[in-house]
């Protein structure tokens, strides 16, 4: 593979447009607006913000930036050419597009003459007049072009001659960006390499060229990686791959891989340190929920499970790291389950200030208690505070704050569906006195959670502050029906910060029991060892 020494590759974000085609994703102006500015930030040179005229938030987008632009990009707003047989001059579509005021407009036209006989329903001489005329009259409004040459592969599959003709009809006519589009997303990247350098053969003068690649055969990184590599200067593409059906080129994964595989120059390395952050930012804002194993910017991007991953990574990262995380913002992660050595568990009790090494007697206990748990159904990387309190245990150094003795759930039956409330009494000891509580809830899990703080708040009133703000609940193997094992998480929060633990059991009752009660344990255990640092 060659790499190319620091040659700037021209960045051109379409989220606000390709990407808000994608089912599911809707925003308002003011997302839109803040996407815009995080991608200014980021460093993306051409910004495509939406097709003013197609709807009302799209032309306000640009009215708002007119007021207020952006730091360093341009916006850029996108349109089709103009229909058959009317005039440029008295489009309203291309009306709009000038309105936004900007200094670049992108056009899309047809380069499959299947689309102009079957889509516009005219002639190719007329589809061709169509690409002049838009472009001419905007270059005489004094706009620069960029020209996607919609659906370019299939088109110059099925008539190379003719595609050929619609994007030189673009450069005489004053574009100076040909963007080739695998607009179905079916290409496959040597048949990208193939076209492109054809494209390039065909130009006796220099052009400048994008690319802009759909993923519904998975290809549409490695595609705008083959154009890059075969001679293009523009990739297109938007955050998290999104847009229409299955999406567009990854940002996220097309920018690192450029920069720092093929060495070309994208954005800073101090912008491109913060595209972790602007993928989730992203994901926030559109609220999509981010994908955890997306490369590059997943949160398990750099997760290491396997022992024998983090014994290595240990001893040198590059084991299981194809790049440094921090380079995009990332960051390396120590899974800890059944799958794990010895390696994940001395690397978790760093974490948790625990003070233990290979040598140490319980090490190996540690481990095979996680492994003999893990096996009964818990699964400790969604629960590391449990995980601790194992460690804790085993260690012989976890805390008795209270025990439980025994607890009754009894629910009364509201009159309609969402009425029902459960009461919850607990037996619980502290400091060998017996005390009997009961409270009401929601559900079981509520109730019994309210019914050990009312009990435990004289003795701990720090527990005051804690608050329960997830429970999950999963059944193990549905196939054995009610007896079925269930596990239950519980999330608590204290206002500064949140664990999680897990209980198991074959009564959902038990499971959910065990799962609160070491949550308000590890709550115990994070105020008492703030109290030390405060002493
Ligand atoms: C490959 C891409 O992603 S292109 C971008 C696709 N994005 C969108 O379509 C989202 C925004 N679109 C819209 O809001 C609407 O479709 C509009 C406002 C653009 C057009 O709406 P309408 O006028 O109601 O037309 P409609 O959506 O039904 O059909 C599209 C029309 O555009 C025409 N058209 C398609 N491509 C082009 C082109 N490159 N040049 C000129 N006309 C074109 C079609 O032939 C069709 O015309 P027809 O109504 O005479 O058959
Ligand atoms: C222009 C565009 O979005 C496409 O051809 O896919």
């Amino acid at each position: 593979m060659t790499v190319n020494s620091s040659q700037k590759l021209w960045m051109y974000d379409t989220t606000l447009r390709d990407g808000t085609q994608r089912e599911g994703l809707s925003v308002s102006l003011e997302d839109k607006l803040r996407i815009a500015r995080r991608l200014d930030e980021l460093g993306i040179p051409f910004i495509e913000g939406g097709w003013p005229g197609a709807n009302p938030k799209d032309v306000q987008l640009f009215w708002q930036l007119q007021e207020q632009p952006l730091k360093q990009a341009q916006i850029v707003p996108f349109c089709s050419t103009r229909r058959p047989n009317q005039a440029a001059s008295s489009e309203p579509m291309l009306q709009a597009i000038l309105a936004a005021s900007t200094n670049w407009v992108t056009i899309f036209g047809k380069s499959w003459d299947l689309h102009v006989t079957e889509g516009l329903k005219t002639s190719l001489a007329e589809n061709l007049e169509m690409i002049r005329d838009t472009l001419q009259y905007l270059r005489g409004q004094g706009r620069r072009v960029i020209y996607d040459a919609e659906h370019w592969f299939d088109g110059y599959k099925y008539n190379p001659d003719y595609a050929l003709q619609t994007i030189k009809t673009a450069v005489d006519a004053g574009a100076e960006w040909l963007v080739l589009c695998d607009t179905n997303g079916g290409t496959l990247p040597h048949e990208v390499s193939q076209i492109v350098t054809s494209v390039i053969k065909s130009f006796p003068q220099h052009i400048q060229l994008g690319i802009h690649t759909h993923n519904d055969s998975d290809m549409a990184v490695a595609n705008a990686l083959a154009g890059v590599m075969s001679g293009v200067g523009m990739v297109q593409g938007t955050m998290n791959g999104y847009g229409e059906r299955c999406g567009n080129a990854n940002l996220c994964s097309l920018i690192p891989n450029l920069q720092l595989k093929l060495g070309y120059k994208c954005i800073e390395d101090d912008q491109l340190s913060q595209l972790a952050q602007t993928s989730r930012f992203v994901s926030e804002v559109v609220n999509l929920a981010p994908d955890d194993h997306a490369p590059f910017v997943g949160r398990s991007a750099f997760a290491h499970k396997g022992g024998i991953h983090v014994s290595a990574v240990q001893k040198n990262p590059l084991t299981y790291e194809h790049i440094e995380p921090e380079q995009v913002g990332n960051c390396r992660r120590i899974v800890i389950s059944e799958q794990a050595g010895v390696s994940n568990v001395l690397m978790k009790a760093r974490g948790f200030g625990i003070e233990i090494d290979k040598n140490h007697p319980k090490t190996r206990q540690i481990l095979q208690r996680l492994k003999e748990l893990e096996s009964q159904g818990y699964q400790f990387e969604a629960a590391e505070a449990s995980f601790e309190l194992l460690m804790r245990e085993v260690l012989e150094t976890r805390p008795s704050w209270f025990q439980v003795k025994g607890f009754q759930i009894h629910c009364d039956l509201g009159k309609a569906v969402l009425t029902t409330k459960a009461l919850a009494t607990v037996k619980v000891a502290v400091n060998n006195e017996d005390i009997w509580e009961a409270a009401e809830g929601n559900g079981p899990v509520a109730a019994l959670d309210a019914a050990l703080r009312k009990g435990l708040v004289k003795f701990y009133p720090q527990i005051q502050t804690f608050e329960l703000t997830d429970y999950k609940v999963r059944i193990l193997n549905g196939h054995t029906g009610t007896s079925a094992t269930t596990r239950a998480i519980v999330e608590l929060g204290n206002g500064t910060q949140r664990w999680t633990t897990i209980g198991v059991s074959n009564n959902i009752l038990e499971a959910s029991y065990q799962a609160v009660v070491e949550g308000l344990e590890y709550g115990l255990l994070l105020h008492s060892q703030l109290n030390a640092e405060v002493r």
